[in-house]
């Protein structure tokens, strides 16, 4: 099969993970979740004790990122949601993870998910898909997975952290959240995991159609 890149954006919660991770399997692509490199920095700021705003001590985190760092178990908490976002309006910690994703598709192409993923680190990918849903689903969603990981949280705070987050990564200087042009955008508000992976293998299975 080519070697093709997919590069799928979109806000907090939108079945962006899930989606990418169906679409690498189906296709045969390795997989990278491009929000836990982010998750990372903010993470490594935290265990300092040091504030995720602080643009000397997130770009040092940022370079001295390692691959084996992507698996800790601690970055999927409300804390870290936080930090992720924070560090990532540091312009130095982005390009200090550009080469890192850049080069992740190099050998065989790849799925990368994230927030700049088709405007900025892939402007070239073969598909881009824009994910979103409703606030109101997300924050459901979310809630329902925390939950199911014992997290002591409410449904309130959870969608006021996802609409904070989103407004945050959208209105940013540096790479903001927004569709690329090219984008085939899918609504996932009323589709399920199967309906959301058929859509967009539908456009997939179009870019490896053409010459
Ligand atoms: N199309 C969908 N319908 C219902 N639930 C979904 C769908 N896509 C993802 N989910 C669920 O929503 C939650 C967030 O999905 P995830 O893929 O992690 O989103 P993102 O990567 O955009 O943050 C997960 O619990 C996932 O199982
Ligand atoms: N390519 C990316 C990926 C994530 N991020 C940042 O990292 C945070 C966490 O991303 P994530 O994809 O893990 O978040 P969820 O969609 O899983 O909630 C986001 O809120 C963004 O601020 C980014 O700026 N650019």
């Amino acid at each position: 099969m080519k070697h093709i890149v997919i590069a799928i954006d979109g806000p907090a919660a939108s079945g962006k993970g899930t989606l990418a991770r169906r679409l690498a399997e189906a296709f045969n692509l390795p997989y990278l979740d491009t929000g836990l490199l982010y998750r990372v920095v903010g993470r490594r700021v935290l265990d300092h004790g040091g504030d995720p705003s602080d643009v000397a001590l997130a770009s040092e985190q940022a370079r001295g990122l390692g691959r084996l760092d992507l698996e800790r178990g601690d970055l999927r908490t409300p804390e870290v949601d936080r930090a992720a976002s924070a560090v990532a309006s540091i312009p130095a910690v982005r390009a200090a993870l550009l080469d890192f994703q850049r080069s992740f598709a190099l050998h065989a192409g790849a799925v990368l998910d994230g927030r700049d993923i088709g405007t900025i680190v892939f402007p070239e990918a073969d598909v881009k898909l824009y994910i979103t849903a409703s606030l109101t689903v997300r924050a459901a969603r979310r809630f329902a997975e925390r939950r199911a990981l014992g997290a002591e949280v409410t449904l309130e705070a959870v969608q006021a952290d996802l609409a904070a987050r989103d407004e945050a990564d959208r209105t940013r200087a540096a790479a903001p959240l927004r569709p690329a042009e090219d984008a085939h955008r899918i609504d996932t508000s009323a589709l399920d995991a199967n309906h959301a992976f058929a859509a967009a293998a539908d456009w997939v299975n179009r870019a490896l159609a053409k010459p």
